[in-house]
């Protein structure tokens, strides 16, 4: 099957340019009968039909609503159909667009798929917003012409007033969740693609915006596409904007088909729907199965039964399965309506998504403080609390200076850290949407994200060492300075690269906070060699702490710091032997004594410290590829 985008020539059954048929899907997951602290039951398993034999048919023009009860399997099928279900379970069924059998690897380049949440980049304008989605998906058209599809899909979804307007969110104010909810659907509407399904287009919005958005879907659905939405209790007026109704219950379609036949078919079933009353809220009702009480149950789901088996022996049911075989027997003549596919090469993507993050990033005022002051606030805190070092033994000239450089290796990681996780998890939130689109793969994204942080990091740790290392008096040569400063900066960016890795498997950000702040302190107290010498600790310690970046950054700043340093012992300056605090006249003893040869592996050390930064960068590109495969899972 090839892909085309002038499928307009050729027509369906009735003469529209594109048909899709659902052909028994079936959706059934195994769980576990009891919680995990219940061992007996939690071992064993029970399967769980969710979707039944679902079956129906569509063409271009029409809008189909999927009403039914909580739990009823609405978001399922939906999610079945545009071959976005997880491999937990397992998925029976065929799903045939213009009469030909759709592969696994076709679903997302033919179904746009508008979820239940907004996920929206808050700092970025609604045509910001837009023209970054058609970058992506567009790139080979010239910039003129993405500018004139953003203006026309804009035009299309009343959202040229609110062009300039930011989308917003919990703490900054944007466009109204009415328009927030139009964008999401605009963002796909730039893929140009025929067939539109909508998870709940109009939960949380009141009933006002509701049916302004629902009298929109219905427009762009007469604009030759299928439009498949899931709702909860539309208004009675809408009765006859939608084409085609389905109710389901318990994962069965009770009924599919045009408003009028709904209501012969219950009047055939001898369930009238009373006057003034809304037909949409009945039927639901009255078809959902109630669990108050077993014999609620009971009652309820036997009705629901047999009003599912009317509607397997009625007309409407076989017409549906004639349908869906007629666009079968003449699937040579058309093509899929694949959606529009001028998507730029993967360097491109990466650099549409870097300019995306760092507009949408540079406009967080808040965020660009808390990144550039987090470090400095630290150096406050060091520089309270030390105030000045000294070379005098009796005053602590080593212990003060051990102190420092642990708690250089021990906070840059931690701010990295908070950076990570307040900034990235919504960035991740999309990536997930925006990959399901075939918009870009995760990683694409993660890497944009780390290239922007770059100056960030460099910044702020500049920031940092240009403070501290002159108001606390370390070791006054430039050279060393710029020495200081390159090796603290390995640390915080371990810090945020080192989050990024586990925010790819672990979705809460919470735990991951825990965890990598628990891989930090690890890190320090075997690689650092300060709290306890590398040499008196167990072997198992000592070839452990290689694989730590905090052993080399340790030793750096050791070296940077002591070497051809001069102590002195009190006022007089009591020389070394006569007392017993005062081991040391010179710095390189004390390297020596506790880093041996440290001072011959500066090169060694440096490489290696930077070396973890392309490996920990190649490990954060690992997890989001284990992060998609948990995804589809
Ligand atoms: N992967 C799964 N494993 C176990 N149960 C599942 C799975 N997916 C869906 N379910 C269950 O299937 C049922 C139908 O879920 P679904 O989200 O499709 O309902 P819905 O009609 O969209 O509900 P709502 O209107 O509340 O969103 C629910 O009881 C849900 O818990």
């Amino acid at each position: 099957m090839d892909a085309n985008s002038s499928t307009d020539s050729f027509k369906t059954n009735n003469g529209s340019s594109c048909s899709i048929g659902v052909q028994g899907i079936c959706y059934t997951v195994s769980e576990r009968v009891g919680p995990w602290w219940d061992v007996q039951s939690y071992y064993k398993k029970w399967t769980r039909q969710i979707l039944k034999d679902v079956s129906f048919y569509m063409e271009c023009g029409q809008m189909m609503a999927i009403l039914g009860n909580s739990g009823s399997g609405k978001t399922t099928l939906l999610d079945a159909m545009s071959g976005r279900i997880g491999r937990q379970g397992t998925l029976l069924g065929e799903v045939y667009v213009n009469g030909s059998q759709l592969k696994k690897e076709q679903f997302q380049d033919c179904f746009s798929y508008v979820l239940q949440h907004d996920t929206l980049l808050s700092y970025l304008t609604v045509q910001e917003t837009l023209t970054y989605t058609a970058r992506l998906a567009l790139q080979k058209n010239s910039d003129e012409s993405i500018k004139m599809k953003v203006d026309s899909v804009m035009a299309e979804l009343s959202l040229m007033h609110v062009a300039h307007t930011v989308i917003g969110g919990r703490i900054l104010n944007g466009i109204s969740s009415g328009e927030t909810r139009r964008v999401s659907i605009a963002a796909q509407l730039i893929q140009d693609p025929k067939i539109i399904l909508l998870d709940e287009p109009t939960t949380g919005l009141d009933s006002m915006t509701a049916n302004q958005i629902v009298l929109l879907l219905s427009e762009l659905a007469r604009k030759d596409r299928v439009v498949i939405i899931s709702i909860h209790q539309p208004r009675s007026e809408l009765f006859r904007v939608f084409d085609k109704i389905a109710i389901m219950s318990c994962g069965e379609l009770i009924f599919c088909g045009e408003p009028e036949e709904m209501i012969s078919f219950f009047d055939e079933c001898g369930y009238e729907c009373p006057e003034h009353s809304n037909p949409f809220d009945f039927y639901v009702d009255l078809t959902s199965v109630d669990t108050r009480s077993k014999e609620r149950e009971l009652e309820t789901y036997s009705r629901s039964q047999s009003i599912i088996s009317t509607y397997r022996n009625s007309s409407f049911f076989k017409n549906t399965l004639e349908q869906i075989e007629t666009s079968k027997r003449s699937r040579k003549q058309k093509l899929i309506p694949f959606k529009r596919k001028d998507a730029p090469n993967e360097v491109c993507k990466v650099w549409i998504l870097l300019r995306r993050t760092v507009r949408n990033l540079s406009r967080d005022k808040i965020g660009i403080i808390m990144r550039l002051s987090q470090n400095l606030i630290f150096a406050l805190f060091l520089a309270f609390f030390i105030i000045h070092l000294s070379n005098d033994q009796l005053k602590g000239a080593v212990p003060d200076r051990l102190g420092f450089i642990y708690q250089c290796l021990g906070a840059p990681p931690y701010t990295g850290l908070l950076n990570a996780v307040a900034l990235f998890p919504s960035l991740r939130a999309i990536s997930d949407q925006e990959g399901k689109d075939g918009l870009y793969q995760k990683w694409q994204m993660l890497l944009a994200y780390i290239i922007h942080i770059l100056p960030f990091s460099i910044l702020s740790v500049a920031i940092f060492s240009s403070f501290i290392y002159w108001v606390i008096g370390l070791y006054p040569e430039i050279s060393r300075f710029l020495f200081f400063f390159a090796v603290v900066l390995v640390p915080h960016l371990m810090g945020e690269l080192l989050t990024l890795a586990v925010l790819g498997v672990v979705n809460n950000p919470n735990i991951v906070n825990a965890g990598v702040t628990l891989l930090n302190i690890a890190g320090i107290l075997v690689g650092s060699g300060i709290l306890r010498s590398l040499q008196e600790m167990p072997r198992v310690f000592q070839l452990l702490s290689y694989i730590t970046y905090q052993k080399y950054a340790s030793e750096l700043l050791v070296v940077n710091e002591f070497k051809d340093l001069t102590f002195t012992c009190g006022i007089k300056n009591i020389s070394l032997g006569l007392n017993p605090q005062c081991p040391f006249t010179k710095g390189n003893e004390f390297i020596e004594g506790t880093f041996p040869d440290a001072t011959t592996r500066i090169t060694f050390d440096f490489l290696m410290l930077y070396a973890f930064l392309p490996a920990t960068v190649i490990v954060c590109m690992i997890s989001f590829k284990i992060r998609d495969f948990l995804i589809r899972r």
